[in-house]
């Protein structure tokens, strides 16, 4: 079974993502560490990531690179949303995506466009929001956790650009795909979260 887990930046679907595939055995990727590597890489080479060929060459990193801890950061974050942009990365991170996503048995991944362009032909798709308010509180708590020192308001702003970048975007933008249940954490702690997940996968797994 492959599970597409889409939504916007904090919106807590990597940390849903997670819990689904620990539920159900399966494998997961989360797809932004890969254009966080992009971004670093190119930063790291003294690039531009809104230049395109920078961008481009960025792709070519050290897979070492997607344990570091420094793609967690947000310059790392942002670093991505700007080389995410270009149609030519996208292109270039397109088969891995799509290889994880095949393999024998399904996967679980999430992103920003793993239901509409990596595997729209996933047999469960979420797509995972809150508002933009709780999704910078969030951001803001980790980032405390980590040593803290970006203030709130930078936060609160790198959310909306973020959100912006991705859903304005013209090569696979942020978008809920047509057939994806929408799930709101807003109003829910992490564990009511990951119940209303399981509930949602179980009953398309049930519709099949
Ligand atoms: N329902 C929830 N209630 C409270 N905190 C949450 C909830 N879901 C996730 N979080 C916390 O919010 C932060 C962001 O969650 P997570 O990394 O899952 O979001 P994400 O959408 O995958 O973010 P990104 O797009 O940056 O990868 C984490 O610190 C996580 O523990
Ligand atoms: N499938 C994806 C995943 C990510 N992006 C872009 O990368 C940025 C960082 O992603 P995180 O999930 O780690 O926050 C994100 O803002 C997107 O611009 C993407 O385009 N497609």
């Amino acid at each position: 079974m492959i599970i597409a887990v889409d939504g916007p930046a904090a919106s807590g679907k990597g940390t849903i993502a997670k819990a689904l595939a620990r539920h159900y055995g399966l494998p997961h990727l989360d797809t932004g560490l890969l254009y966080r590597a992009v971004g670093v890489s190119v930063m790291r080479a003294g690039g531009d990531p809104g230049d395109a060929e920078d961008a481009l060459h960025g792709c070519a990193f050290d897979p070492a690179l997607l344990a570091d801890a420094v793609l967690k950061t947000e310059s790392a974050g942002r670093a991505a949303s700007l080389v995410s942009a270009h149609p030519q990365v996208r292109e270039a991170l397109l088969e891995r995506q799509r290889a994880f996503a095949g393999q024998p048995g399904g996967a679980v991944l999430d992103g920003r466009d793993i239901g509409t362009v990596i595997a729209p032909q996933a047999e469960a798709k979420l797509f995972v929001t809150a508002s933009s308010g709780i999704r910078a509180q969030r951001r803001f708590r980790e980032l405390e956790s980590m040593g803290g020192g970006v203030p709130f308001d930078a936060v609160m702003a790198d959310i909306l650009a973020r959100d912006e970048r991705d859903t304005a975007r013209s090569a696979a933008p942020l978008r809920q795909a047509e057939d994806a249940d929408l799930l709101d954490t807003s109003d829910l702690s992490i564990d009511a979260a990951v119940q209303r997940a399981i509930a949602l996968v179980e009953a398309r797994k049930a519709d099949r």
